[in-house]
């Protein structure tokens, strides 16, 4: 059985300049056990998916199911197999972290739940916090107690919408140790990040969705392989020319182009001496998401482009 299924799922909002259709159609499967990314640019439809899937929002139409459980007509059953770390830090300033996760246990039927929130506390290095009231916390702290919270009740699908956005790298690695163990152990992982490296790491399924439609939907090494074109890198402190510049992918001092073969390699490095560019540092290196997904992106923006002509 599926742990989760989006069924032909569309979300319309209605707005003062009329209706916005920010899901349309989107259908995927995630499988009992999968760690799956969902990506896609700002305002892509990931969170208004994921609300709907932890019954928060509602679809327009659709259907929507936890191992096998309407999420809208059979919500308890749904709601008790998902644990769901949201994107906001929302929290009760007024517990402790064990009260909030005492209560979180109670939202569950779960009464003597000790021994697992020792377990979640020590995971999520957030034993010595365990008495801290949740005010006194730092971003990050908080942060973990929300993780923790959606485990409380071992749900065996967990969903994490950006849970590692403005967090330090020890906690990164901490929480992805944990959830890279609970996925060994069986428990399904939806995850959405705009860290794509974090998504090749830990992903084996992706499904990529732009203003509100799945334009990929494969398996991470699928995806890496297709798109097949090296990767020119190379530092520098001066313009590219024109002909360069609309190819490359540029971070400060860091550009990248796409360079299929040897020679089309040899032809950058030569527009770029004919321009009097001065480059270090250069390498060539394989595809990664990144690569991927820009390109995913652009493909989908040229084809809506076309059918909209
Ligand atoms: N209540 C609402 N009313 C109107 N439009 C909304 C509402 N909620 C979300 N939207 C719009 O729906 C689109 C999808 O938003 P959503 O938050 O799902 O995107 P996202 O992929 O999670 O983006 P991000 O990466 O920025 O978190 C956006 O254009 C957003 O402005």
């Amino acid at each position: 059985m599926a742990a989760v299924t989006f069924q032909s799922v569309s979300k319309t909002f209605s707005t003062p300049h009329g209706p916005f259709h920010a899901l349309s159609g989107v259908s995927f499967e995630i499988q009992e056990g999968e760690f799956f990314g969902l990506l896609g640019p700002n305002g892509a439809g990931k969170t208004t998916l994921i609300s709907i899937l932890a019954g928060l929002a509602r679809a327009s139409s659709g259907k929507v199911s936890v191992m096998g459980h309407d999420v809208h007509g059979d919500y308890a059953a749904a709601r008790q197999l998902l644990g769901v770390v949201p994107q906001e830090l929302v929290y009760d300033p007024f517990f402790s972290v064990r009260e909030t996760l005492r209560l979180q246990s109670g939202y569950f039927g779960l009464r003597r739940n000790d021994a697992w929130i020792d377990e979640l506390l020590e995971h999520l290095g957030l034993a010595d916090k365990a008495d801290a009231n949740m005010r006194q916390l730092s971003g990050g702290m908080k942060r973990r107690v929300l993780v923790a919270q959606a485990l409380v009740h071992k749900p065996p699908v967990i969903v994490l919408d950006e849970p590692t956005a403005g967090v330090d790298v020890e906690l990164r690695q901490t929480l992805w140790q944990f959830v890279a163990q609970l996925n060994r152990q069986g428990h399904a992982v939806l995850l959405t990040t705009h860290y794509l490296e974090e998504a090749e790491a830990l992903c084996t399924r992706l499904a990529m969705l732009k203003h509100g439609h799945v334009v990929a939907l494969a398996n991470t090494s699928e995806l890496l392989s297709q798109a097949s074109t090296s990767v020119l890198r190379f530092k520098t402190d001066d313009a590219l020319p024109p002909a360069l510049a609309q190819l490359a992918r540029v971070t400060g001092r860091v550009a990248q182009l796409p360079a299929g073969s040897a020679q089309e390699i040899e032809q950058h490095l030569g527009v770029l001496r004919g321009a009097g560019v001065r480059v270090e540092d250069v390498e060539i290196r394989k595809p990664d998401l990144e690569d991927v997904f820009i390109h995913v992106m652009e493909s989908a923006q040229d084809e809506a482009a076309q059918e909209g002509a």
